[in-house]
């Protein structure tokens, strides 16, 4: 039982729109493990018809939680390669295949797993400057939660490998530019404008939004996840990912080995 000091995923609900939002920027197991769990309630209940996912405050997602992340990898945990499995792609499956429409609300910084979610959302607002990226190599990791798929569909191969191979953050503008974001609006705006945009969603054809996401969902996203997984787990075990998370930390610039 979740009680209110520990909760890091809040639902709320208008009519037959549910808003999913992320009360921690970091995804710690506490946030992953709350937001799985909500989304497969919002999934299951058919008097929701559409969805909002979003932050709280300066950040809609910062990815994993550096912090939590460091003490699993000093204990050498195997669970940590668990969190892709029971954490990251279930949340990234239900976004995607959930029988209706997904609007993520970026309020503020989306990088790493945080994007990942965001692509796995059918829609996405932004607000005004809002920082965006992969993250995922200045950490010595690969993408993961989808993100080495649906940015590719999103932007294309050349743009997405720029994004994650520099690992440069890019404003919600310019994702708006790709075709990456719907809108962008100013922060004090967004909120209103997702609710309205899933508003016009909720009172739609649902069962005609959930057969077209079927049909434009990537087929081998399974398979996706489950490569991500394996790479995630190679590259969790390398000098340079213990090395980087440990500068990150210390807000120190990392140095890569290579290996
Ligand atoms: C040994 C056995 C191992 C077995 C196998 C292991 C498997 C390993 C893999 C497991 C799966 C991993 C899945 C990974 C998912 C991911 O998402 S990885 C990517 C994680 N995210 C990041 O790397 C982003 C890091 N943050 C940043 O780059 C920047 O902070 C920012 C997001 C671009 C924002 O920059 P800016 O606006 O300049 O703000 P900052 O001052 O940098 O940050 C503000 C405060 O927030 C803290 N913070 C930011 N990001 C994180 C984070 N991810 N975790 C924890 N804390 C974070 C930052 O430290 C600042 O804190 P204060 O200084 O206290 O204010």
């Amino acid at each position: 039982m979740t009680t209110a000091e520990d909760a890091a995923v809040s639902t709320t609900r208008e009519g037959a729109v549910a808003t999913v939002t992320l009360l921690r920027p970091g995804l710690s197991v506490a946030v992953k493990t709350q937001l799985r769990d909500a989304l497969h309630e919002v999934a299951a209940d058919p008097s929701v018809r559409a969805v909002v996912l979003t932050g709280s405050g300066r950040a809609f997602c910062f990815g994993q939680d550096l912090a939590e992340h460091a003490k699993v990898l000093d204990a050498g945990a195997s669970t940590a390669l668990s969190t892709v499995t029971e954490h990251y792609n279930p949340i990234v499956v239900a976004l995607a295949t959930m029988p209706k429409p997904v609007l993520a609300a970026i309020n503020g910084t989306c990088v790493g797993a945080g994007l990942g979610f965001a692509l796995a959302c059918d829609l996405r607002l932004a607000a005004a400057g809002a920082r965006m990226g992969t993250a995922f190599t200045a950490i010595g990791l690969t993408c993961d939660s989808g993100l080495s798929a649906s940015l590719v569909r999103a932007v294309g191969s050349s743009r997405a490998a720029e994004l994650v191979l520099l690992a440069e953050t890019f404003t919600a503008e310019q994702a708006q530019g790709w075709g990456l974001v719907r809108d962008v609006l100013p922060a004090a705006e967004l909120a209103d404008g997702a609710a309205a945009l899933a508003a016009h969603l909720a009172a739609g054809p649902t069962s005609a939004y959930a057969e077209s996401k079927a049909l434009m969902a990537d087929p081998h996203l399974v398979e996706v996840l489950t490569a991500e997984g394996a790479a995630q787990a190679r590259l969790g075990r390398t000098a340079d990912h213990h090395g980087a998370v440990r500068s990150f930390l210390a807000k120190e610039k990392p140095s890569f080995s290579g290996r």
